[in-house]
């Protein structure tokens, strides 16, 4: 490698000599480490201790030349500070789903403060100890009230869909206070020293268009305007190249694209924001062989523009660390200079 791939150049929409690369769920249970810390610890402890969410944070740029450090923690973070009960199994799920307008009014909107001081604090440790630039994050609000209205993640969501349609004006009082948390909480980590920021809208993609053009763009564009002039933001809805149309018009300056449609086509509907992406994860279970093939086309498809390699969604549990690493030098090995664009 002639010069090192800079993922803030990539995220600020430059076209960088290699691509720089980091991988969504880099830290969890694939790591045979951080499944010996979460034995001892479980998993709240890591998040609530800054100590151990920045051992978790650090795990894999240790094993793995990886270009940005994304913060070990969880969406579900700032909800316990607003009043709900959640729990790991291993998906969040909520002691009490909140339905009614008076389940939402109960919900507290803490000061940054209150939010998270322990994330604060990973964040100023991260930046002394990290070698590698650090992602802060946050769910965005139609995803966290997914949860919240669900009680966990793992259906169709066509009752999350009815009851946006049968219950909007809760469901917008619900949107907006998750807003105002999202939006202090990700200003304390810009404040204490994230470099770039991702907003998580994993499930964005189960809405049509118009019912993501009003429970959630409105909510996503606040958030990210919020904190426009101080890092880039990066945004990620899976499933959902039929909302690009609208993703599009979000004030971020990069998109986390999912594995089903190649970059080449994405970057048309996306005009003027570097790609992250994308990935099969599921190619990570296959060999380390199959994986490099995988990642030359991704890296082939994502010339033309800034591009930031990454999974389509999250590591999954069974990916082995050896081809993790394989995959990682192989995407720092191809050049993205024009006329050069074979490995
Ligand atoms: C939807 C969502 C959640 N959490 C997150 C999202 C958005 C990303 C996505 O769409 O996948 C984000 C998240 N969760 C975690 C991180 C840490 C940073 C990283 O390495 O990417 C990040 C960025 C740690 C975690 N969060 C969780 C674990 C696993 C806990 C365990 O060890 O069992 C980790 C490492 C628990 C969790 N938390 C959540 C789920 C669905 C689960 C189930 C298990 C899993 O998917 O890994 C909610």
């Amino acid at each position: 490698m002639s010069e090192p791939a800079s993922f803030l150049d990539a995220a600020w929409g430059k076209s960088t000599p290699h691509a720089p690369v980091w991988l969504m769920r880099q830290a969890g249970r694939y790591l045979p480490e951080y499944r010996e810390l979460k034995e001892r610890h479980g998993f709240w402890r890591m998040v609530r201790t800054p100590e151990l969410a920045v051992e978790v944070t650090l795990q894999p740029i240790r094993r793995f030349p990886l270009d940005a450090a994304i913060l070990f923690s969880d969406i579900m973070t700032p909800l316990p500070p607003m009043g709900v009960d959640i729990d790991f199994a291993p998906g969040p799920v909520l002691a009490e789903p909140v339905r009614t307008r008076s389940d939402v009014d109960r919900l507290r909107v803490p000061d940054a403060g209150e939010l998270a001081p322990f994330v604060a604090d990973a964040v100023r440790l991260l930046r002394s100890e990290s070698p590698v630039p650090l992602i802060g994050f946050a769910g965005a609000p139609l995803t966290l009230a997914t949860y919240l209205v669900q009680g966990t993640g793992t259906t169709e969501h066509a009752d999350l869909r009815a009851w946006l349609a049968r219950e909007p004006e809760t469901a917008h009082a619900l949107l907006d206070k998750l807003t105002e948390v999202t939006i202090r909480y990700l200003r304390t980590q810009v404040e204490a020293g994230a470099q770039a920021v991702q907003l998580f809208d994993s499930w964005a993609g189960v809405h049509d268009v118009a019912g993501y053009a009003r429970f959630g763009l409105p909510y996503a564009h606040r958030v990210l305007d919020a904190l426009a002039g101080t890092v880039p933001r990066i945004y990620l809805a899976v499933g959902s190249s039929h909302l690009y149309g609208r993703i599009a018009t979000l004030p971020a300056e990069v998109v986390s694209v999912d594995w089903r449609r190649p970059l080449r086509d994405c970057r048309a509907e996306l005009p003027g924001l570097a790609l992250q992406g994308n990935l099969d994860p599921g190619l990570l279970l296959t060999t380390p062989e199959l994986a490099v093939a995988g990642a030359h086309e991704v890296l082939r498809a994502g010339l033309g523009g800034a591009h930031i390699f990454n999974l389509g969604h999250g590591v999954l549990p069974g990916t082995d660390p050896d081809t993790v690493a394989r995959l990682v030098d192989a995407v720092h090995e191809f050049p993205r200079t024009e006329g050069d664009q074979q490995p």
